[in-house]
C-alpha cells in the first residue's frame, strides 16, 4: 500500500495562513498562444442549483472572471442544471449531461441544492440525492472545511470573543463512504408490523486509510496535530475506523494522533475550540460537526470547501445549503462561494496568484466594513448579496496588500 497521499491537487495550498500541506502540483492550462504573456484556459462546471446558490454562483463566477484576467487566465464555464433545477428541467436531480460535463471539466463550482418543493420527493428524486450522485461520480472523497476566525469578524462569531479569537482548524471529512451511501437502506416493516427505515454505516480499509493519509498531511504542513473523531465506544464502522486511523499513524511520526468521541467533539467545539487544529472523521459527523465550526467563525456563509478525488476534477462549494428561508432576497453571503472559487483555482488549478487576489479582496472587503446580515456588527456597512460581490469585484481589482 502506497504510504503518500496520491490526490489531485495542483497545489495543495490551505486559504488564508494555512501552510501548504504536500507536493506542489503544477498543471498550466492549456496555452493559446506563444506570446509573452500566455493565456491559460480552464474549463469550468458552474452548478448554480438551488435557493441562494444561483445567486452566489452568480457574484463567484465574476470574482473568478477578474481575478483570473489579472493572472492571464481565461474560463470558459458551462452552466448546467443540478439539483431541484434539475429536476424540473429533465425529471432527474443529476442529469448524465450535467455529470459528464462536470468530469470532463478541470474544476466544478457548485451553489446549493434543494427546497421544499422537493422535500417529499421519493429519495431517487431528491436534490440531496443528485449531489451525493454528484460526489460519488467524481469520486471525490477528501473533504476539506477550513474554519478560519478572521480578526474582522470575531464580533461575529455567537461564541466569547476570547474563545473564538485565533480559532483555525481544518475538518476532513469522508465524502464518498458512510452512511450517506451505505447498503441496505430503504423502509419496511418489523415484526410488530410497524413501519421502519434503515440505514447502513459501512467503512472499508481502503476508504479509512487514505481519508486518514490525507489528514495526517494536512496536519503535518499544518501545526502537527490530528484529532480523529468517531464513536468508537459503540458503532463497528467507527471501531474500524480508530483502529485503522492508529495504524496510519505509524507512517507519521512527526503528527501527534488523539482520538474523540463524537459527542464530545461537539461539546469541545464550543468549549474550547482552539484545541483543534485538524480534524478527520466520517461522513456524517464531519457534515454537522463542520457546521457547528461555521458558527464560530461568524456565519455559516462564511465557509467554503473542496472536495477531491485521486484523479479528476475537484468539486468547490460552500459548505451550507439553498437557505430556501432566503431565497430571493439578496440577503445571501456570497463569501463561502467566493472563497470556494479561491479554493478551486488552488487546490483545482494550482494557481496560487490568483486565489490569494480573491483571499485577499476578501479581507479588504471586510477590512472596508461591508457586511452582509448574518455576518452585520454595529458599525458595519450593511449590504446585500449582490453588493457584496461588487464591493469584493473592486477589491480584486485595486488590491490593498492585507497580511494573510
Ligand atoms: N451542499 C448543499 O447543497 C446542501 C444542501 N442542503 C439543502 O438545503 C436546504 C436547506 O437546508 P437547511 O438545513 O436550511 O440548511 P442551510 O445551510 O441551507 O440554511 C441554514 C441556515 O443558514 C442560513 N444560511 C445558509 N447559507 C447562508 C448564506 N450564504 N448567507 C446567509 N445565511 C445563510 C439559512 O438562511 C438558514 O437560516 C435543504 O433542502 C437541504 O437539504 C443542505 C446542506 C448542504
Ligand atoms: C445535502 C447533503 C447531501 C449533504 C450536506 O449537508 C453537506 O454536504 O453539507
Ligand atoms: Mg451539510
Amino acid at each position: 500500500m502506497a504510504a503518500s497521499v496520491q490526490l489531485n491537487l495542483r497545489s495543495f495550498k490551505a486559504p488564508f495562513n494555512l501552510k501548504p500541506i504536500a507536493k506542489q502540483f503544477s498543471r498550466p492550462g492549456r496555452i493559446r498562444c506563444a506570446a509573452t504573456t500566455p493565456t491559460k484556459r480552464y474549463s469550468i462546471t458552474l452548478l448554480p442549483g438551488d435557493g441562494i446558490g444561483p445567486e452566489v454562483i452568480s457574484v463567484a463566477k465574476n470574482v473568478l472572471k477578474l481575478a483570473g484576467s489579472l493572472e492571464e487566465i481565461e474560463f470558459s464555464f458551462q452552466e448546467m442544471p443540478m439539483g431541484g433545477a434539475a429536476l424540473d428541467l429533465t425529471g432527474v436531480p443529476l442529469p448524465e449531461e450535467t455529470l459528464s460535463t462536470a468530469q470532463r471539466a478541470d474544476a466544478v463550482l457548485l451553489g446549493a441544492i434543494g427546497g421544499y418543493k422537493w422535500d417529499k420527493n421519493e429519495k431517487h428524486l431528491k436534490p440531496e440525492t443528485g449531489l451525493l450522485q454528484l460526489r460519488e461520480g467524481l469520486k471525490v472523497f477528501a473533504n476539506l472545511r477550513p474554519a478560519t476566525v478572521l480578526p474582522q469578524l470575531v464580533d461575529s462569531s455567537t461564541l466569547k470573543k476570547d474563545v473564538a479569537e485565533g480559532v483555525d482548524l481544518m475538518v476532513v471529512r469522508e465524502l464518498t463512504g458512510g452512511i450517506y451511501f451505505g447498503k441496505p437502506r430503504g423502509f419496511g416493516t418489523n415484526e410488530k408490523g410497524e413501519d421502519i427505515g434503515f440505514n447502513t454505516e459501512v467503512y472499508s480499509t481502503h476508504e479509512i486509510d487514505r481519508i486518514a493519509r490525507v489528514a495526517f498531511e494536512i496536519a503535518r504542513k499544518r501545526r502537527g496535530q490530528l484529532c480523529s473523531v468517531d464513536k468508537a465506544n459503540v458503532l463497528e464502522a467507527s471501531m474500524l475506523w480508530r483502529k485503522r486511523v492508529t495504524a496510519i499513524a505509524s507512517e507519521y511520526p512527526d503528527v501527534e494522533l488523539s482520538h474523540m468521541y463524537v459527542d464530545n467533539a461537539a461539546m469541545q467545539l464550543v468549549r474550547y475550540p482552539k484545541q483543534f487544529d485538524t480534524i478527520v472523521t466520517n461522513n456524517i459527523f464531519g457534515d454537522i460537526l463542520s457546521d457547528e465550526a461555521s458558527m464560530i467563525t461568524g456565519s455559516i456563509g462564511m465557509l467554503p470547501s473542496a472536495s477531491l478525488g485521486e484523479s479528476g476534477p475537484g468539486l468547490f462549494e460552500p459548505i451550507h445549503g439553498s437557505a430556501p428561508d432566503i431565497a430571493g432576497q439578496d440577503k445571501a453571503n456570497p463569501l463561502a462561494t467566493i472563497l470556494s472559487a479561491a479554493m478551486l483555482l488552488k487546490y483545482g488549478l494550482g494557481e496560487a496568484n490568483a486565489a490569494n487576489r480573491i483571499e485577499n479582496a476578501v479581507l479588504d472587503t471586510l477590512n472596508r466594513g461591508f457586511r452582509t446580515g448574518d455576518i452585520y456588527s454595529t458599525g458595519n456597512k450593511l449590504v446585500g448579496c449582490k453588493e457584496m460581490g461588487e464591493e469584493v469585484l473592486k477589491s480584486v481589482d485595486s488590491p490593498v496588500p492585507t497580511a494573510i
